[in-house]
């Protein structure tokens, strides 16, 4: 696969003060086969100004741990667990005790969230600018002083704000209206940008884009970003650290450099096998074998055991619980220190560099 050339910097001022504190948190629903689990049991750490990178395989629960940060998850879906909210100034609170009033509050002015689909986030009969000054009204927000950052966020995102505010949805190109999503998420100015496959829609060099400037933005606005994909060349790119979903649960979590250079879990391991890779030989490559496990039937013992190569009995009866790799690098597998020997993987160093043709 692809990593960056140069690495963001480890410890931006913040990076180590608590800013959600996922604890427990499950998903479930009631089928008539059973009980399906599609988020269980996640506990960690997200930390101030960090951009964490969620990847894993579809269907791994990546969309149910977004939902579970805004406590969002939608009926017959069942979310237990606790998500505390540290805010800036001021005591830290569980989001899921707040009034249906203050959730909706938070849910732009502390943490924003993004979709796949712009054109889907849109309402197709209002214009552009009519979703933005809809959303200053119903928060309360002063409307010239809010268009007015509305107008500096679009033109950050290399989009004219005349010519976008005028636009119907559907007038704007996918990467255009993505931008604009992106720029009305951040209009409340929340701490936290919550994507979910921003950018699975677009083209590989719209997706690259975004991610640059998401990472401008990032440093501009000191903003917080969870950005959830199944593509992991295009995170890697982006995050400061990896949290790697497989079966519902995270299974590793560290600073994207490491995770990259030194995966524990062999999943992980799989996985960076997985991706395309110009260094690898094509014998190299590998799809990872076997499927995911349903969500009504998860496996006791290591979700991962019928896939993994270096499984054995303790895999199949036991649970493994996170291990410490190195410092806030974890790992939940009973074999990970052999996986980094016995579990070869290659990484090349080549960056594309991207830029917008519609930038005004
Ligand atoms: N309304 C629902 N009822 C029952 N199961 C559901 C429902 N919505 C999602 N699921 C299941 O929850 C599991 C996790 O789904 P989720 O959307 O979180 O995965 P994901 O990792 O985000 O996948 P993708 O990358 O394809 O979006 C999947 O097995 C999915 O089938």
């Amino acid at each position: 696969m692809t990593i960056r050339k140069t690495q963001r910097p480890t410890a931006r001022k913040n990076q180590h003060e608590l800013l959600l504190e996922v604890r427990n948190a499950s998903v479930s629903f009631d089928m008539d086969r059973g009980t399906s689990k599609v988020l269980d049991d996640v506990s960690i750490d997200i930390y101030r100004d960090e951009i964490i990178g969620v990847v894993g395989e579809s269907g791994s629960g990546k969309s149910m741990f977004a939902s579970a940060l805004l406590d969002a998850v939608v009926e017959p879906g069942v979310l237990s667990g606790e998500v505390i909210y540290h805010p800036p100034d001021g005591e830290p609170y569980n989001i899921r005790k707040l009034s249906d009033r203050d959730l909706k509050r938070f849910r732009w002015e502390e943490i924003s969230m993004v979709f796949q689909g712009a054109m889907d986030s849109f309402n197709p009969t209002m214009t552009i600018g009519e979703h933005f000054e809809e959303t200053l009204y119903a928060h309360d927000y002063e409307l010239e002083a809010g268009m007015e950052h509305g107008r500096t966020l679009l033109k950050d995102l290399y989009l004219d704000p005349d010519r976008v505010l005028e636009s119907y949805p559907h007038q704007l190109s996918g990467g255009m209206a993505q931008r604009a999503l992106i720029a009305l998420s951040l209009l409340l100015k929340p701490n936290v940008l919550v994507m979910d496959e921003p950018t699975a829609a677009l083209d590989l060099l719209m997706q690259r884009s975004i991610t640059s400037l998401l990472s401008k933005l990032h440093e501009e606005y000191d903003i917080t970003i969870v950005f959830i994909t199944h593509d992991l060349p295009l995170v890697a790119d982006l995050a400061d650290r990896l949290a790697v979903m497989y079966a519902f649960q995270f299974v590793e979590v560290g600073p994207c450099h490491d995770v990259l250079k030194d995966a524990a879990h062999p999943y992980t391991r799989a996985l960076l096998k997985a991706v395309p890779n110009l260094a690898a030989a094509l014998d190299e490559m590998q799809p990872i074998e076997g499927d995911s496990p349903d969500p009504v039937d998860v496996p006791i013992g290591c979700s991962y055991h019928s896939r993994c190569p270096l499984a054995n009995e303790q895999c199949v009866e036991t649970q493994p619980a996170f291990r410490n790799v190195s410092d806030r690098h974890r790992a939940a597998c009973h074999h990970w220190s052999e996986a980094r020997e016995v579990l070869p993987y290659t990484l090349s160093n080549e960056t594309p560099e991207v830029m917008f043709d519609d930038a005004k």
